[in-house]
């Protein structure tokens, strides 16, 4: 013999039934011996609980109840529903003059909708000419008192089980109710909601299954809710211990108590889908796993009490008091966490349950209010329990860590002592982004790594292309997912969960709404969105006031745009402090050097203790060309920045190459790296424009660049011979204090050292050392133009992402 089970999905109308039907059916013909059992179909339960409500507190509930009454007989009216119909009227009607109920009415109620259910599915086959028999499990399954939540009693059911199957079986299918039972006094009682598979598990042990098989709606039991967690993994096997740890700690596909009867008799459980035939399933059996399961489950309608007060320290039998208190209330608690302080004990409860367990803690406690041992018992409504089961402490770090990095603050967590398992209390807004992370993290598949991308210049759509282009070979190689959930310019956002494709730009400016960092940040949070990296590719001042806003919501930050690093020192500071408040990180390789690995390498060395003595280079690719090709070539200076402009190798006005101000700024913010608090005005900067150029418009300077041939060419004149002209930055002075000498000028150097030796319009940077003495560590290569910019842009969005 076999136990089949239906869940309420499965026996939905439509597809759900007829497929149900046909596997019956198809049994019936194969001579295999089954008894089916069937839960309520649909949503019926759920919807037989909002009509209790809706009666209790007077609300019209006769519409809603017509509705319930049309999709119980749906096209199946030769079935007599009247009887239930009758019953539930009753009791809504009861229900709704009382203005209140009990949990014995709520379980006749609820009874219903698997009778009718039962009822159905036996007639259907009787009229297509199987032999069926309804079986009404208040006359088999014996109770106690407990409605709601009924304990069966195992002997007399047996009895029952036994003798009704002899009676009514051979070639008969019994049809019969799961969830419900009844007490000694013939009252029906539930066994708890999602309860029709404890009751299947007890008519398999009653009746020696030789298997149990369990039609639901989805695959099998995954690794985590997949209506939750999408990136969820179906598991083939589980053992009894693990598959009852899951049912133990929430996971609704299995009712708390459903591997317990199944475990006495050995008798094997899968989980199948009723609308996916050629699924594998879930198979449980005694079999161990040998490499250990590991699955998340929830408990998501909660409440975290917690009694505090100074008296409770090292005072005996509390604990005693607080479970008799509960005990006596009927509540159970499903995690007890005691700190040895006089903050005092953290107890987690049903939802539903937690007013009443207030008060019974405020009777028990009573005294000790007066008394000032107890000060205070607090509830937090809208909790939910993540377990981790098949999870011990000694990696738990890395789960816990990739939730706070989230800013997901656990309230609690509690471990069990033996077997494997760590359960965490978070706030219920923040339970399915923290079931991601966690779920991301404990099975290593890929990380989601959330972008979003402000900026979309040069370097900010090609850095957007590059993603494009290598996100699949990342994903595959690395396993993280680079996804671009937002971009935007200073006027528009374009805001995608599931990521930007390769229209993004017509996206963009189709798109109706409105730059705005909140919308960015709201939307993040709507979509629970993970791991989230901003990136700023704008050259705004305005953008740089939000990187603080950004960081208190989660965000770490990547910029090309130098502005943050070379503010006042204060707003530095702050920004630092944020980011450590919040254990967040800025990186921003490329405001010096572009794509170079050259910030990285100064903060490796400082962090390191090796002293920089100093640091030059040629930080400007423009001037480098300008100077390289100036000095290496007999033409006037005037040619050869026209040629620079002609290509687009300086800015739009060519003076805000030639002032200087950049290759301040990315000495500046090389200082700052060593820890030097020096302003920007600190920076000695050779303005190559002379005074008389330095006012008028781009187009009028342009026109009298031949102004400053005869300056330059006396310059280069006048150097020593086998020496070049470089326009250089140049930090030194003692760098162990505070402040350090940082000058940008031009210089002749010979034209064999480092500097002379450049070519084209690469940069260069030495980095003196204590230890390096006087052969400095050179750095040289391309350090401009969009596509090393972005690509180093995307290489601190892969720092970060490696992290994660
Ligand atoms: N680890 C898990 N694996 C699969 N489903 C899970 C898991 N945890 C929770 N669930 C939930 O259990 C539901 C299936 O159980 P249930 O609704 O009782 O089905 P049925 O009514 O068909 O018996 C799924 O829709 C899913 O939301
Ligand atoms: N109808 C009941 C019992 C039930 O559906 O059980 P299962 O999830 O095992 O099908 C409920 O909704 O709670």
């Amino acid at each position: 013999m076999k136990v089949v089970k239906f869940g309420g999905k499965s026996l939905a109308n439509g597809e759900g039934i007829n497929t149900v039907l046909e596997i019956i059916e198809e049994k019936i013909k194969n001579e295999e011996r089954i008894a089916v059992v069937v839960s309520a179909r649909g949503k019926t339960t759920d919807q037989l609980e909002n009509l209790l409500e809706k009666a209790s507190e007077n609300e019209d509930f006769a519409s809603a109840f017509e509705k319930f009454k049309a999709y119980q007989i749906s096209e199946y009216d030769f079935v007599d529903f009247s009887e239930e119909f009758k019953n539930i009227e009753k009791l809504l009607e009861g229900v709704r003059l009382l203005g209140d109920y009990s949990a014995k009415i709520k379980d006749q109620l609820l009874s219903q909708g698997e009778l009718m259910s039962a009822k159905l599915i036996t007639e259907i086959l009787k009229q297509r000419g199987y032999k069926a028999n309804f079986t009404d499990t208040r006359k088999l399954i014996k109770t106690d008192d407990i409605f709601g939540n009924a304990q069966p009693l195992d002997a007399l059911s047996k009895e029952n089980v036994l003798e009704h199957f002899q009676e009514f079986n051979g070639k008969t299918v019994n049809i019969v109710t799961g969830f419900i039972g009844s007490n000694a006094k013939n009252e029906t009682t539930t066994l708890g909601r999602n309860g029709s598979n404890y009751t299947a598990s007890l008519i398999a042990n009653y009746l020696d299954a030789e298997e149990l098989q369990n039609y639901t709606h989805v695959d099998g039991i995954y690794t985590a809710n997949p209506d939750l967690v999408p990136s969820a993994q179906r598991i083939d096997q589980l053992s009894y211990n693990e598959a009852n740890e899951l049912a133990n700690f929430g996971a609704t596909i299995l009712h708390a108590k459903t591997i317990i009867p199944l475990i006495e008799k050995n008798i094997p459980l899968r989980i199948l889908n009723t609308f996916n035939n050629d699924n594998q399933g879930t198979l449980i059996t005694a079999k161990p796993n040998k490499e250990g399961m590991k699955s998340l489950s929830v408990l998501e309608h909660t409440a975290l009490l917690n009694l505090e007060g100074r008296g409770l320290l090292g005072k005996s039998g509390v604990d005693a008091r607080v479970f008799r208190a509960l005990g006596d209330a009927q509540i159970s608690v499903s995690i007890i966490s005691q700190g040895s302080s006089e903050r005092g004990i953290g107890l987690v409860v049903d939802a539903e349950n937690a007013v009443r367990a207030v008060k019974a803690l405020e009777r028990e406690f009573e005294s000790d209010f007066y008394s000032k041992d107890v000060n205070k018992i607090s509830v937090v409504d809208d909790v939910s329990v993540i377990s981790i089961v098949g999870q011990d402490l000694s990696t738990f770090h890395k789960p816990y860590d990739a939730l706070i990095r989230n800013q997901i603050v656990p309230l609690l967590f509690n471990n069990t002592v033996t077997g494997k398992n760590v359960s965490l209390v978070v706030k219920k807004s923040q339970l399915n982004k923290a079931l991601n992370v966690i779920h991301g993290e404990i099975f290593e598949i890929c990380k989601k790594i959330n972008i979003a991308i402000f900026g979309h210049g040069t370097v900010g759509g090609t850095l957007i292309n590059q993603i494009l282009d290598s996100a699949a070979t990342i994903e595959e190689r690395k396993k993280v997912k680079l996804n671009i959930f937002a971009v935007s310019n200073s006027r528009k956002l374009l805001l995608h969960a599931t990521g930007i494709g390769s229209e993004w730009k017509t996206q963009l400016e189709e798109a109706q709404q409105e730059a705005s960092i909140d919308e960015v940040i709201k939307y993040a949070k709507l979509f629970h969105l993970e791991n989230l990296i901003a990136v700023d590719n704008t050259a705004s001042e305005a953008f740089v006031q939000n990187y603080n806003k950004l960081v208190d919501h989660g965000f770490d930050l990547v910029s090309s745009n130098k502005i943050a690093n070379t503010l006042g020192f204060d707003f530095y500071k702050e920004l630092r402090e944020n980011l450590e408040k919040n254990q967040k990180q800025y990186l921003y390789e490329t405001n010096v050097g572009a794509g170079l690995p050259l910030i990285d390498t100064i903060r490796i060395l400082h962090l390191s203790g090796e002293n920089i003595t100093r640091i030059r280079g040629v930080f400007s690719g423009t001037l480098s060309y300008l100077f390289n090709t100036f000095s290496a070539e007999d033409r006037t200076f005037s040619s050869v920045l026209k040629e620079a402009i002609d290509k687009g190798f300086t800015e739009p006005d060519p003076r805000e190459d030639l002032n200087g101000n950049d290759v301040g700024r990315k000495l500046l913010i090389l200082a700052r790296e060593l820890d030097l608090q020096n302003e920007f005005n600190d920076v000695k900067i050779k303005n190559l424009v002379p005074e008389d150029l330095r006012g008028g418009d781009a187009k009028t300077f342009v026109s009298r660049l031949e102004e400053l041939d005869a300056t330059y060419q006396k310059v280069k004149e006048e150097q020593k011979p086998n020496h070049v002209l470089r326009y250089i930055g140049d930090l030194s002075g003692d760098l162990q204090q505070d402040k350090g000498e940082l000058e940008v000028a031009l210089v002749s150097v010979p034209d064999d050292s480092s500097l002379g030796q450049v070519k084209g319009a690469d940069s260069i940077f030495e980095i003196y050392t204590e230890s390096y003495g006087d052969r400095p560590i050179v750095i040289q290569g391309a350090g401009a133009g969009a596509a090393v910019t972005a690509r180093g842009v995307f290489g601190d969005i892969l720092k970060l992402s490696e992290k994660k």
